[in-house]
């Protein structure tokens, strides 16, 4: 199982780490006392410019990428701007890729996502039924990007012999999430809604879809460790799920928000919002296997992400891009 131990002093680019996924895997490398991370906002460096990623590679040269750098959105965002979510993503991906590997990159960590599975495909969802069916339609545009990244990575590592590795997270939430009202996730999302709610004292909030698809929810720190621990002991071409192993319908989560926040009035269910994918619980055993398991229950990371938001919304600083 072990493979190698990352040098903590070597250099390692989190490209996109003021997002969820990448200030998480940041904080969690400064507390494992990594000494050499290099970030850069996306102004400072457009990723989807190539001339630029190549200079930004050719100087920094870092050993380790982790990709978490993407445009990224929730059902109603994906299914409006799919054009974007398609050609900002094989963009960036094949820029950053492309160049970590002309530039010396010995291990990078491409993160894709739970929708790459096809729409019906059997649950828990294993690795190897990636592309025996078709995709969800309202995140197809993404899913075909996020394929094309885990086959970038596969040919990488065929052609150069690079030790590149590529995961699919299930659903996330946590601190430094997205909360705009209408591209966020379901969680960011609902959280925003259910506290304005409470605090208004509104008697009903608005649900989008049926309340029947099912989701399962991991929290972004606990996908930090699992990322690092990849990169230590995972260095194979397959994709590898990260997950929880559990899932609950839209409304269990609805309501369970609404407990966590304290918001006593009804749910109403808008059936002209898309519901998406029916179910995709990720088969988690070989990411266990490895000797990773999630920490943080859905209760508990769901008190602490609205305990950051409240903290976030008092300052100023609530994120909603
Ligand atoms: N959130 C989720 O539920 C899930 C996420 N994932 C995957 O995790 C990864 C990260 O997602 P997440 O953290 O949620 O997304 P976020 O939207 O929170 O963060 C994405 C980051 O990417 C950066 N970025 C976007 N476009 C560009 C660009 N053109 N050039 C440079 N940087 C850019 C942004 O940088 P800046 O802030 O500087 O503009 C931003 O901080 C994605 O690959 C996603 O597919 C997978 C499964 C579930
Ligand atoms: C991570 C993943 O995220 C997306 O896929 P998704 O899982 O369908 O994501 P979602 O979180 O937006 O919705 C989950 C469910 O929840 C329902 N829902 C209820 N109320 C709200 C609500 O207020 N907001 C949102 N967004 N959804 C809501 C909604 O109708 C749906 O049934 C893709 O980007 C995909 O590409 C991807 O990778």
């Amino acid at each position: 199982m072990s493979l190698t131990t990352l040098d903590r002093g070597s250099r390692t680019y989190v490209a996109g780490h003021r997002g969820l996924v990448g200030g998480a895997i940041l904080r969690h490398l400064q507390r494992l006392g990594f000494t050499d991370l290099v970030t850069r906002t996306s102004s400072e460096l457009d990723l989807r410019d190539p001339v630029a990623v190549e200079q930004f590679f050719a100087e920094q040269r870092p050993a380790t990428v982790v990709v978490a750098a993407a445009k990224v959105g929730g059902i109603l965002a994906n299914s409006t701007y799919p054009a974007d979510f398609l050609s900002d993503n094989l963009r960036i991906q094949v820029n950053v890729m492309d160049a970590a590997a002309r530039h010396g990159a010995t291990k990078l960590l491409f993160l894709g996502s739970s929708c790459i599975y096809p729409k019906f495909a059997a649950q828990p969802i294993r690795e190897d039924s990636l592309l025996t069916g078709p995709l969800e339609p309202t995140n197809d545009a993404y899913a075909i990007a996020k394929i094309a990244g885990v086959l970038q990575v596969q040919a990488l590592r065929r052609q150069y012999g690079l030790h590149y590795i590529s995961a699919m997270p299930t659903n996330l939430y946590g601190p430094g999430d997205n909360f705009h009202p209408t591209g966020s996730h379901v969680l960011p999302g609902l959280i925003r809604r259910f506290d304005e709610a409470a605090r208004s004292g509104a008697p009903s909030v608005t649900v989008w879809g049926t309340g029947t698809p099912r989701r399962e929810f991991l929290h972004v720190d606990d996908l930090a460790r699992a990322c690092v621990h990849l990169l230590e002991h995972y260095d194979e071409p397959e994709p590898i799920n990260i997950g929880v192993g559990e899932d609950l319908s839209i409304r269990e989560i609805a309501e369970l928000v609404a407990e966590v926040i304290g918001f006593e009035g009804v749910l109403e269910f808008d059936t002209t919002k898309p519901d998406g994918t029916p179910r995709k619980l990720l088969d988690v055993s070989r990411i266990k296997a490895l000797g990773w398991e999630p920490q943080i229950g859905l209760r508990e990371g769901l008190t602490d992400t609205y305990r950051w938001y409240r903290e976030q919304l008092a300052a100023g600083a609530i994120r909603a891009a």
